[in-house]
């Protein structure tokens, strides 16, 4: 079974992922941090995000940048939100994708574009969502809880710039797939969210 989990930054869609994955014994794939470490390899070799020939070269990133706690800083967030808007940087990435999502017995991937473009035939479908001002405040406890000095203020502002770069962008802009079903997590805590998910997942598959 092809689990396919897609939402804006911070709605929780990793932690559901990855407790999904656990609950039906499958791999899991967070395809943001593919994103994240073209973003953090093109800043490392002093290109801009910006351009599309540095970042289709960092794609050649190395696999152990994918384990280095820098992806999770914002800087690496708003790196990725800018180097996934170009076309060569996401066909680069799509076959490791695809192949994941492929493997024999299915997969969990959660991102942006999985239920629309890296795996229309997935058999169960979630946007997961909640307002922009939970999200913040979920990220900002987490930066926090890691030691980093930002402001609830700076990272609504990330969240509400990545959004808007995410969905307004040509190519496999984020939005909810036709099949998908919306999973509302604004008013859950983590337990909720995720036997919600289950609850979804059984239904639709
Ligand atoms: N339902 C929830 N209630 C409270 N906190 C949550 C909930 N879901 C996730 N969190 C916390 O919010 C933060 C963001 O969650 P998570 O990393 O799963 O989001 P995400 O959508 O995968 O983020 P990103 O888009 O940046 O990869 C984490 O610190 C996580 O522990
Ligand atoms: N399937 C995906 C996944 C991610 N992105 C882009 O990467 C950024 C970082 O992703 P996180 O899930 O780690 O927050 C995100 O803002 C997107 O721009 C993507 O385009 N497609």
């Amino acid at each position: 079974m092809i689990i396919a989990v897609d939402g804006p930054a911070a709605s929780g869609k990793g932690t559901i992922a990855k407790a999904l994955a656990r609950h039906y014994g499958l791999p899991h794939l967070d395809t943001g941090l593919l994103y994240r470490a073209v973003g953090m390899a093109v800043l490392r070799s002093g290109g801009d995000p910006a351009d599309e020939g540095d970042a289709f070269q960092a794609c050649a990133f190395d696999d152990g940048l994918l384990d280095d706690s820098v992806l999770k800083s914002e800087a690496a967030g708003r790196a990725a939100s800018i180097v996934s808007a170009h076309p060569s940087v996401r066909a680069a990435l799509l076959e490791r994708q695809r192949d994941f999502a492929r493997q024999p017995g299915g997969a969990v991937l959660d991102g942006r574009d999985i239920g629309t473009v890296i795996a229309p035939e997935a058999q169960a479908k979630l946007f997961v969502t909640a307002t922009p001002a939970v999200r913040a405040q979920r990220r900002f406890d987490e930066l926090v809880r890691m030691g980093l000095a930002v402001t609830y203020a700076h990272v609504l502002g990330d969240i509400q710039a990545r959004d808007e770069r995410d969905s307004g962008r040509g190519i496999a802009p984020l939005k909810q797939a036709d099949d998908a079903v919306l999973l509302d997590t604004s008013d859950l805590g983590v337990a909720a969210a995720v036997a919600a998910a289950i609850v979804l997942v059984e239904r639709t598959r």
